[in-house]
């Protein structure tokens, strides 16, 4: 038996052996797992992990270890749609009119203006003789200040230097800047007729002009600041010829809550939108019915049928209060012509000059009102929604100047 003992013991040893290195084994396996998490971890504290880090737009993360991806923000967060409110049930609160003309001033083309740039010259020089007086005229006249009137500044300013013996600039620009603003004209009664013939009525400003000089921008915005006043207003867009200017149109109305009266029909007559309008705004008691329309150049005998007609069907609903002619600042003396065109075609009762802020020749304020005998009213500068101002005389002359 004593044999039988000894492989007893020997399988037992055996299999302690066996079990001794199986636990060492798996002990070191554990250790190396450990300290791969505990680096991990570390690297994930110290913002090194590459998949938690935003990845450069169009580069893949270096290492996209899918453990290593934070817990889903989506889950806690609300969807960024469902959170946003509707924009068109959002109606927009217009800048109110007497801030708009100090916020726009500025733009004025200021020290870049023929204007300043003419006085500037004109005071550099040692000795003022005549040939730099011819100058200075002329570049006057490519202000589009017009030749009387830069003739008249001309000799106003010559003739106040000499009897002051002046050479002193700072006499000079208050020499230029009162005749400027006497050629502009304060007195000019420069507010919208908006009072209706007949109590009761909507008061109806018809908006004409050259396509692309403004029209439909200016309705929108003028609808801005009547809104900003406090008054009930519905819009005509009786711009039928361009298809995309009805819509435009309707556009600007419902961002400020006004309706706008269209014809689904592309060319539909042109009159019969207006009367339309017209009639709503007499229908409904409100202030203010402002009617857009095409106004092609194509022939005059063409725009007098086509705006005569307007304007007859309008008053059979009720009297047009002010006409607006649109005239673009950068078109210096082609926006002459078609003031000229338009004024014998329709009693034009107002100007709107727009794009002055892209125009280095403000002089074209003077020029117009001149010509027309009616004041600028209002002016553009500048393509945002409230870039649309009462026109003031006092602090064109100083934007002009660059003051
Ligand atoms: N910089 C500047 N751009 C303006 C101003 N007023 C209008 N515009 C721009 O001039 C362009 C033409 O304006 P519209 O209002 O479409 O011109 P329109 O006369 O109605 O043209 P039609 O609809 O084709 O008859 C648009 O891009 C306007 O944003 C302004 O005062 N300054």
């Amino acid at each position: 038996m004593d044999w039988f003992f000894w492989v007893v013991i020997g399988v037992i040893g055996v299999a302690l052996i066996a079990a001794g290195i199986i636990v060492a084994v798996s002990n070191r396996r554990h250790r190396e797992l450990e300290a791969g998490r505990q680096a991990e971890l570390e690297a994930t504290v110290a913002g090194e992990d590459v998949v938690v880090a935003p990845a450069e737009p169009g580069t893949e993360p270096l290492a996209p270890e899918p453990e290593a991806v934070p817990a889903e923000p989506a889950v806690s967060e609300p969807e960024p749609v469902a959170v946003e409110p509707e924009p068109a049930a959002t109606l927009e609160a217009p800048e109110a009119p007497l801030t708009r003309w100090s916020r726009l001033r500025r733009r004025l083309s200021g020290s870049n203006n023929a204007l300043a740039r003419a006085l500037a010259d004109l005071l550099s020089v040692d000795k003022i003789d005549a040939d730099v007086w011819d100058d200075f005229e002329t570049t006057l006249i490519t202000s589009d200040l017009g030749v009387g009137p830069a003739t008249e500044l001309t000799e106003a300013l010559r003739r106040q230097l000499a009897v002051d013996g002046v050479a002193d600039p700072a006499k000079a620009r208050e020499v230029l800047r009162a005749e400027l603003l006497k050629l502009v004209d304060p007195s000019l009664d420069r507010s919208l007729n908006l009072t209706p013939a007949t109590e009761g009525d909507p008061a109806v400003v018809l908006v004409v002009g050259v396509n692309g000089t403004g029209k439909t921008t200016t309705v929108g915005k003028l609808a801005r600041v009547l809104v900003a006043e406090r008054k009930t207003v519905v819009l005509g867009a009786a711009d039928t010829f361009r298809a995309a200017a009805a819509e435009q149109l309707a556009t600007w109305g419902e961002r400020v809550g006004v309706e706008t009266v269209r014809s689904d029909v592309d060319g539909a007559d042109p009159a019969s939108v207006a009367f339309d309008a017209v009639a709503k705004g007499v229908a409904d008691g409100t202030d203010v019915v402002l009617v857009d329309t095409a106004g092609r150049l194509h022939t005059k005998t063409g725009l007098m049928d086509e705006l005569g007609k307007v304007k007859r069907v309008i008053e059979k609903k009720a009297p047009v209060t002010e006409v607006l002619l649109v005239l673009d600042a950068t078109t210096g003396q082609n926006g002459m012509t078609q003031a000229r065109i338009f004024s014998e075609v329709v009693d034009v009762t107002g100007i709107v000059l727009t794009k002055l802020d892209g125009s280095a020749k403000g002089g074209i304020v003077v020029q117009v009102q001149r010509e027309l005998g009616v004041p600028v009213k209002l002016v553009g500068l500048g393509e945002g929604v409230d870039d649309l101002a009462p026109f003031d005389p006092e602090g064109f002359v100083q934007g002009i100047l660059g003051e």
